[in-house]
């Protein structure tokens, strides 16, 4: 049964002023900042958790490997940042109903959800089986609706409310890679931040999506050399993604700089989405 929807938090003439001034903005762009961040574990998650308190967010993530998303916020704790972790699986509503409740009351409330974690299905079309697909739909799409849903409420009541969910170039063009699932999944999350910007305005809540192109996480450190290189020549910048890429992307929408900036999809991609060098991509097996 739906809820009930409480009235819109903004209505009528507009509030003119400023939120920050450009000095009170150095070292400190997410100052206060209550942040959920998803797959905090490895790759860019790992990465971001770091980068978002090292200006000034608490930051809470998690993770499947049970205590370690526990044991890397404590380490950014002994840093003196504020950071915790918990295991959840996402793709278990009734689990990240709770992570949430846990973070939000640790945090005195969320103001940013950052849907980082993902987990595709990858086949050849012709291969892929129903398990396949319902994998990668459960751990690639549903967990974003999980965490946004059970979100919502607190967003409603934050400061500078926002939504970031991650794509990928392949949620924007179809690719030689055997990843239907994940392309249907990452270009479903497109729209779904479209949408979820639309019906969150009133209530103060921007969405963005992020599109990146082939970031170098540790997953990737066994791609054939001559692939590799394959990839990186169809990026415009020829150099190759790192992490912290799109943690900066994560960090500026995160962040009251993009208070006009909602139903928006960067492309941290080198460049691929919008300009081609001619170079093939290599395909990912
Ligand atoms: N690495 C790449 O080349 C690209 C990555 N992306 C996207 O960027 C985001 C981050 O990617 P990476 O850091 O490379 O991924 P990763 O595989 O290195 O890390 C993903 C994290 O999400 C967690 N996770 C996955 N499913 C989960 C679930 N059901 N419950 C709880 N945790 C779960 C994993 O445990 C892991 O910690 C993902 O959304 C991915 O689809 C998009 C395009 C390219
Ligand atoms: C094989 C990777 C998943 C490994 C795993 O965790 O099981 C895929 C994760 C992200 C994919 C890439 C991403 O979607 C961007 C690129 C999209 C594109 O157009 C070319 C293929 C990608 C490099 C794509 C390849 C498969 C992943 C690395």
């Amino acid at each position: 049964m739906a809820q009930e929807v409480k009235a819109p938090k903004i209505s009528g003439a507009p509030e003119f002023g400023k939120w920050i001034s450009p000095e009170e903005s150095v070292g400190q762009r997410l100052k206060g900042k209550k942040i959920l961040l998803t797959g905090t574990t490895k790759g860019v998650g790992h990465v971001a958790q770091e980068l978002l308190c090292a200006h000034g967010a608490f930051v809470c993530g998690s993770g499947r490997t049970p205590g370690a998303a526990a044991a890397y916020a404590d380490e950014l704790k002994a840093k003196g940042y504020k950071a915790a972790g918990f295991d959840c699986d996402l793709a278990d509503y009734e689990a990240v109903k709770k992570w949430v409740a846990q973070c939000a009351e640790l945090m005195g409330g969320i103001d940013v959800v950052i849907n980082n974690a993902s987990h595709p299905g990858m086949a050849p079309f012709e291969a892929m089986d129903v398990e396949t697909w319902n994998y990668g739909i459960r751990n690639e799409l549903d967990l974003v609706y999980n965490v946004c849903n059970c979100a919502w409420p607190y967003l409603k009541e934050g400061n500078g409310a926002n939504i970031i969910i991650t794509s990928s170039t392949v949620g924007l063009q179809g690719s030689n890679s055997p990843q239907a699932c994940h392309a249907a999944a990452k270009g479903a999350c497109l729209a779904l931040a479209r949408q979820l910007a639309a019906e969150g305005g009133p209530f103060g809540i921007r969405c963005n999506s992020v599109t990146p192109g082939l970031v170098w996480t540790e997953a990737m450190a066994n791609i054939p050399k001559e692939m590799a290189s394959g990839l990186v020549a169809a990026q415009t910048t020829q150099r190759a993604i790192d992490p912290i890429d799109i943690a900066y992307a994560y960090l500026f929408l995160a962040s009251d700089e993009a208070r006009q900036i909602t139903a928006a999809n960067i492309p941290v991609d080198g460049g691929c989405s919008g300009a081609t060098t001619g170079a093939m991509q290599g395909e990912i097996a």
